[in-house]
């Protein structure tokens, strides 16, 4: 069975993205969105502390470092763990390029290659398309340097939502947290209502 796909990318004919006037200027280091992101955050022990850069365009690389903790078979990266790290460096182009609150809707990953435990990852993750409050990104993972070996490729759909999406469905005693300590989000203005 080949393994090219045939399928249209964007699925549905969309806008060129635009990359918001204020987004991280290209080569600049992006924060945690959040303390406690399985992804990115540095509160969590065993996560992927994923590191992200802005690039020029509508392009962002990421780095991601496979840890013992993220094994699936005996010294090689789990793929549910390694579409985590695809799922943050999408939503880190949709977020800081279009700097608007949005959703992971789809997620299709493509594993090519194994990745061994300290594997370091180079994501490059690139926004497609826009359509409405549709976002299409995909990314291109490579092993141990820019020009690596690809090892995993991802698409997604994002969705745009409001603010109000987080407060009505997160537990109400994370949300307290953050409002006693902002700190634990990233402080960076967002179009907060598409
Ligand atoms: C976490 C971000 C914090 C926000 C902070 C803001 C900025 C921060 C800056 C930077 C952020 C940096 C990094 C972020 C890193 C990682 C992010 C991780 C992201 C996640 O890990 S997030 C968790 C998993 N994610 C969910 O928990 C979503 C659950 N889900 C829903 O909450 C709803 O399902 C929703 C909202 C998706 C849609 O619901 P809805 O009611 O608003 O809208 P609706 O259903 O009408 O869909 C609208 C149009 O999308 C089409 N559509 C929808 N789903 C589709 C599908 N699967 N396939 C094909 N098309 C689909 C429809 O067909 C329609 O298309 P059309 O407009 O053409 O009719």
């Amino acid at each position: 069975m080949s393994r090219t796909t045939t399928e249209v990318w964007p699925p549905v004919p969309t806008e060129a993205p635009q990359r918001h006037p204020e987004a991280p200027a290209p080569g600049a280091d992006l924060p945690q969105h959040y303390a406690y992101c399985f992804g990115c955050g540095d509160g969590v022990e065993q996560g992927l502390h994923i590191r992200t850069s802005a690039c020029e365009g509508v392009t962002i690389r990421s780095r991601f470092t496979v840890t013992e903790a993220h094994q699936g078979a005996p010294g090689l990266a789990h793929g549910g763990l390694l579409a985590c790290a695809f799922d943050e460096a999408l939503g880190a182009a949709v977020g800081n390029l279009l700097r608007k609150p949005a959703v992971t809707a789809k997620l299709e990953t493509e594993f090519v290659r194994p990745v061994p435990v300290g594997t370091t990852l180079f994501i490059d993750a690139h926004l497609d398309g826009v359509a409405g409050r549709k976002v299409y990104v995909s990314a291109e993972g490579r092993l141990d340097a820019e020009d690596g070996t690809v090892a995993v490729r991802a698409r997604a759909l994002f969705v745009q939502v409001k603010l109000s999406h987080f407060l009505e469905n997160g537990r109400p005693e994370d949300l307290a947290k953050i409002a006693d300590n902002p700190e634990l989000l990233t402080r960076r203005s967002v179009e907060l209502n598409p």
